[in-house]
């Protein structure tokens, strides 16, 4: 089944899928000793696995169906959170605009709730920047034409794998001012967003294979993120200047910085 995929890709699957059948038959013996339904993504799931009709899933259909979700939620959520952090490390006026939001909308002695998170607009305005100038998934994921297209004067034929350049898109000076900048102002008070009607910005692609993910993933980064910045005093390693910084990426299925970033968390009070 990943026959075309590089041998240490290939164990980690394999684990991942073993691991995945573990829990499977643990939830499957507790089914079956009668405990009660809890209701989560997998008892939801299973249930689907005792239909019949054309919704039916078998074991393996929920294993495979896990393990996506596991492979498309963690390297892309954790790439965008890395490159977010290492964005306000690398300008601290941006970062300071942020503290300043948290400490008036939620004050110093809360943490940040996700119901919380519809307050904070420059957060938000952050985490879209880093999704244009560092986009998560480059080049998406392929896709492949399943009838002959045309468009703008060019034949697409069918079964043609096609890759869209979401990182090239999210550069284009046609859309963006400066583009190569970080410059979070630019999302304040205007309407694009990453949800797949603004064709300039496709972090998490459009139309029917848009991201599934895309609520969980933003909803994962900007909470964390909000919180390392609203506890934590940064510092950065070797007395390394903020313009200092190596923010130089790294091509992949993910764009990864280049140099893993690091810095050391300081709590508030011992500042
Ligand atoms: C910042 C976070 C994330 C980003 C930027 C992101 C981005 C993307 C992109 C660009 C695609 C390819 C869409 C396409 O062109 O076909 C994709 C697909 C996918 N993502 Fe996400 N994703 C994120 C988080 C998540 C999370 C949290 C999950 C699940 C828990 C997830 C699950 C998936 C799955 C299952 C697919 C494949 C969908 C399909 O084949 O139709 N993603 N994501």
């Amino acid at each position: 089944m990943y026959t075309s995929i590089p041998y240490k890709i290939k164990v980690s699957y394999d684990r991942l899928h073993n691991l995945l059948d573990k829990i499977i038959d643990q939830r499957l013996k507790r089914r079956a000793s009668g405990s009660c339904w809890t209701g989560d993504f997998l008892d939801v799931l299973l249930d689907h696995t005792e239909e019949r009709g054309p919704d039916k899933l078998d074991h393996l259909d929920v294993n495979l169906l896990l393990m996506d979700l596991f492979i498309g939620g963690t390297d892309t959520t954790t790439t965008t959170m890395e490159w977010a952090m290492a964005e306000l490390l690398h300008n601290p006026a941006i970062l300071a605009k942020v503290k300043q939001e948290l400490s008036v909308e939620i004050g110093s002695e809360k943490d940040v709730q996700e119901q919380d998170l519809s307050r904070l607009p420059y957060l938000e305005a952050v985490i879209k920047e880093t999704m244009r100038l560092h986009t998560t998934a480059p080049l998406l994921l392929p896709h492949r034409a399943e009838a002959d297209v045309q468009i703008c004067g060019y034949t697409i034929p069918k079964h043609t794998q096609i890759l869209v350049n979401a990182w090239s898109i999210s550069r284009d000076t046609n859309y963006w001012d400066e583009p190569t900048k970080f410059k979070p102002e630019r999302f304040l008070n205007s309407e694009i967003d990453f949800r797949g009607k603004d064709f300039a910005f496709i972090p998490f692609s459009a139309g029917r294979r848009i991201c599934p993910g895309l609520n969980l993933g933003v909803r994962m980064v900007s909470l964390i993120l909000a919180n390392l910045v609203h506890k934590f005093e940064w510092k950065l390693p070797n007395a390394v200047e903020p313009k200092e910084m190596d923010m130089k990426d790294k091509f992949g299925i993910t764009l990864q910085k280049a140099e893993p970033l690091v810095a050391f968390p300081v709590t508030r009070a011992s500042c």
